[in-house]
């Protein structure tokens, strides 16, 4: 199968999203290049560095498929990354996801933020495959984004599938923006929140939602 690794244009589905997962060990022929390789050259030479020396050799190559997967959620389509997996539900008590890591990278700089996504809503009828909160998360973070637009996109996105009674989504991420390079600041962190119906109409939903999400997570 031939991997396009044009970025962002076209669509992927979300078996091709998991084999992108494991695109290192696909063999080069079956990788169309974008021209970010030849970019990635470019910058070596900028940077000072030499791109023919061994160690680089094979850089160009490995970003190019690194950022194929880093930006893939922009070429995922919210009905595939759910497949159906909408179940009808007796009954309207909160469920909650939480503690699902999350990688993305900031729009301003192009460096890394990452951190946990907890997700809370309440049935309206319709139930959700648990794996799908965090494709979920993955479609929106997966891109260049601010952490602001990332909760609000996975509110959204859960509202528009399920016309829930409500939904809860906070991220708590760590910027390197902000760690290692600008204010230098390694021990803070970022909570962004979005609050849907009622979450955002009752003190007592949303408190309800943000002690769960406090508290330990069951671990294998
Ligand atoms: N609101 C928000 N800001 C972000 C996010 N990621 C990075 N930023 C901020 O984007 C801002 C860009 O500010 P600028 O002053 O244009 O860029 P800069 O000179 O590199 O800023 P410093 O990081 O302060 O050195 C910085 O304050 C970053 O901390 C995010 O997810 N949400
Ligand atoms: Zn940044």
């Amino acid at each position: 199968m031939l991997i396009e690794r044009s970025i962002p244009t076209g669509q992927v589905d979300v078996d091709e999203i998991d084999q992108m997962r494991d695109s290192d060990t696909l063999p080069d022929e079956h990788i169309k290049t974008s021209g970010l390789a030849d970019l990635t050259d470019e910058w070596l030479t900028i940077i000072g560095e030499d791109p023919d020396r061994e160690g680089l050799l094979k850089t160009p190559k490995r970003v190019e498929k690194a950022w194929q997967f880093i930006t893939s959620g922009y070429r995922m389509d919210l009905q595939e990354v759910a497949n159906d997996a909408v179940f009808a539900a007796e009954g309207s008590e909160m469920v909650i996801v939480k503690d699902i890591e999350f990688y993305s990278m900031c729009e301003h700089h192009m460096l890394p933020f990452f951190g946990r996504a907890h997700i809370g809503y309440i049935p309206n009828g319709k139930i959700l495959g648990l794996s799908k909160f965090a494709r979920i998360t993955d479609m929106f973070a997966r891109r260049l984004q601010v952490q602001e637009r990332v909760t609000t996109q996975i509110a959204e996105a859960i509202q528009e599938l399920l016309q829930p009674l409500g939904t809860a989504v906070v991220l708590e991420g760590v910027h390197l923006c902000m760690a290692m390079r600008g204010v230098e600041k390694q021990h803070s962190s970022t909570t962004t929140l979005a609050m849907r119906g009622a979450f955002k109409d009752d003190a007592r939903t949303r408190a309800e939602f943000m002690t769960a999400i406090r508290q330990r997570s069951v671990t294998l």
